[in-house]
């Protein structure tokens, strides 16, 4: 069923990849190809001719005719094979160009997938339908530049040859056997087909793992799990052992078939052209070239049955990574994006008023004057389950006064992070709406809406690259001057002053060669060298000391100044400053205001606040 649906996607997804200068080339190689065809085609030719002529006694130039036909005949052979041997060279540059755009157009897509694809998904997996899908299209045009084209040439050649030698019973031989070719192939293919699909998928699974031990190697190395890793590959590789035999087992009986079509069209051809000899019919030149022809008819014949197999398993092969190219992307834009940026916002939905937010007085604070383009961030009824459990926020109804820094906390696993996702449009919520200052972020071009929000997340993952590229990945093009002066901000250059190679240091896999806090504070500086309108700080500075921490947070707050910020921790001291403290539990916004209004209130935060300061002083 995949395989039926492939063909026309697989075709599709290769013309898509296909420009002038590819087409074009492509167009030229396919010729040259063509001509060998043709060329081996006729070859025969020179030397039925040959034979005819050292047979023709009457013939006084009897030498010269064969010396005319032995050069033809070889000439054909020798150029056909010439070409063969060129075209593959030409063909090369021009293949691998197509498959560089084929990865290009992949890695886009894939990039751009929704964030659940890539949670869901091993990321061993995805790599391999890549990797999987493009020797599924070389072998595609490997079979058909090499031997579909050429050889679908040389049937006709040959056939016109063979029609010209006036022999009904011969053709009709030729004719059954060619029908008998292509029943076997297409009978055998569905069978081949899934067998290559389950090929495919246990090597990702062996793919997987191994990608899945090498990222996690630490956690690999700190519990010795090593070699159950490796024992746990060997039961995937061994099914992948099976798996290939089992093709190669139904590619054998393909092979039998066929062969079994070859034998008897040969008997059946010897006999008739045996036939024709004996009647007189043939000449011996003739009956050479029959035989000659039946063969060379059957070794195309040969040729196209095992370059259908072949692309039947390449299709299948391809099968996964057309299914990633088929899931849709998320959705980039909707409204114009100057509109958003200048401030100066259509405004499509009404937006609740502040005073739609009453379960709290401190709710309404007044927007920020210094930064008229920060935005005020509200959300509206919203309410978003993950997986298969209950909602993580089934009724948050929040205002975020623009250019004012409002705190998140809550009990582990209360929805805060998945509240600043809310906001990046990592997670569409199931219910409610966002809105940035009067319009719902759906609306704002999901670029402009990342660009104008930095968020330093819980986790720090950095890239396998210097110090100075993690920090500028928010703002390419930004000077050595803009970097450094992030990296002050964010308590780091002093470290960076230490390392022999500074902020040229590579960071190692993940920026594993670096401390938790080291790898924290390239997360702050990235963020603050964006310069954005909002900022998220997701437990920034759970893994700094004490110290470091007060320092960068002195620091943030006057970042932070006049932006809309969002501050997610549990120490809530880090937080006291925040012009609104919101306590989540329960799916939805329990308590709200300052910090002294809490404490006053003797709600949830008071007990946290209470809590956490008896764990200080015991
Ligand atoms: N992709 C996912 N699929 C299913 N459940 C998820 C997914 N991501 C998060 N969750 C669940 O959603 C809930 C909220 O997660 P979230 O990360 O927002 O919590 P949090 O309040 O930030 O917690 P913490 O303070 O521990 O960081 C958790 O129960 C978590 O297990």
């Amino acid at each position: 069923m995949q395989q039926q649906s492939s063909h026309p996607r697989a075709a599709q997804l290769m013309l898509d990849c296909i420009d002038g200068p590819i087409a074009r080339r492509l167009i030229a190689t396919n010729l040259l190809a063509i001509a060998g065809g043709l060329i081996a085609g006729v070859a025969p030719v020179g030397l039925k001719g040959l034979i005819d002529a050292a047979k023709d006694e009457a013939n006084t130039s009897r030498t010269t005719s064969m010396a005319v036909y032995a050069v033809a005949y070889l000439a054909s052979l020798a150029l056909g094979r010439f070409l063969g041997e060129v075209r593959p060279m030409l063909a090369s540059a021009t293949e691998q160009r197509l498959y560089g755009r084929l990865r290009q157009r992949f890695f886009h897509h894939t990039l751009h997938l929704p964030f659940g694809f890539h949670l869901n998904e091993r990321a061993g997996a995805t790599v391999h339908a890549l990797n999987q899908g493009i020797t599924g299209c070389q072998i595609i045009v490997y079979s058909v530049l090499n031997s579909i084209v050429p050889v679908v040439i040389e049937v006709v050649t040959v056939t016109a040859v063979l029609l010209s030698l006036d022999q009904p019973l011969l053709t009709s031989i030729f004719a059954a056997t060619a029908v008998a070719y292509v029943a076997v192939a297409t009978t055998r293919t569905r069978a081949l087909t899934q067998a290559a699909q389950r090929v495919s998928a246990a090597s990702a699974d062996v793919s997987s793992a191994i990608a899945e031990g090498l990222t996690n190697i630490e956690p690999v190395k700190c519990f010795g799990v090593e070699s159950r890793l490796v024992d746990e590959l060997a039961g995937s590789t061994s099914l992948l052992e099976q798996r290939w035999s089992t093709l190669y087992r139904r590619r054998l009986r393909s092979g039998f078939a066929l062969l079994t079509v070859f034998v008897a069209s040969m008997c059946a051809s010897l006999v008739t052209a045996i036939y024709g000899l004996r009647e007189g019919s043939l000449t011996i030149g003739g009956f050479v070239l029959a035989n000659m022809y039946m063969v060379q008819l059957l070794r195309p014949l040969d040729m196209l049955a095992a370059a259908t197999r072949d692309v039947s398993q390449a299709l299948a092969f391809i099968g996964p990574m057309l299914a990633i190219l088929q899931t849709p992307q998320e959705v980039f834009c909707v409204k114009s994006a100057d509109a958003i940026k200048s401030g100066d916002e259509a405004v499509p939905t009404r937006a609740p008023a502040a005073s739609d937010f009453a379960s709290s007085a401190d709710s309404s604070l007044p927007p920020s004057p210094q930064r008229s383009k920060a935005p005020r961030i509200q959300f509206c009824d919203v309410r978003i389950a993950l997986g298969n459990s209950d909602a993580v926020l089934s009724e948050l109804n929040l205002d975020i006064p623009a250019g004012r820094t409002v705190a998140i906390v809550g009990a582990s696993g209360c929805g805060k992070s998945t509240m600043a996702r809310l906001l990046l449009r990592l997670w569409k919520p199931e219910r409610g709406t966002i809105f940035w200052n009067d319009q719902p972020i759906e609306d704002l071009p999901l670029a402009t809406l990342r660009e104008m929000v930095a968020i330093v997340p819980q986790d720090t993952v950095l890239f396998n690259a210097t110090i100075a590229m993690n920090i500028a990945i928010g703002r390419p093009g930004a000077t050595s001057q803009q970097i450094e002066r992030a990296a002050r901000l964010a308590q780091l250059h002093d470290l960076v002053s230490t390392l022999p190679r500074g902020y040229a240091t590579v960071v190692g896999e993940r920026g594993m060669k670096l401390s938790g806090g080291q790898r924290q504070r390239i997360a702050i500086a990235r963020a603050v060298l964006r310069d954005p309108l909002v900022f998220v700080f997701d437990e920034a500075t759970s893994m700094l000391d004490s110290p470091t921490e007060q320092e960068i947070l002195h620091d943030l707050r006057k970042i932070a100044t006049g932006r809309t910020t969002i501050m997610i921790a549990h120490r809530l001291s880090t937080l006291r400053h925040a012009d609104k403290i919101v306590v989540l539990a329960g799916g939805g916004v329990a308590e709200q205001g300052d910090h002294d209004t809490l404490l006053t209130r003797d709600g949830l935060y008071a007990s946290m606040w209470r809590a956490q300061r008896l764990e200080t002083i015991t």
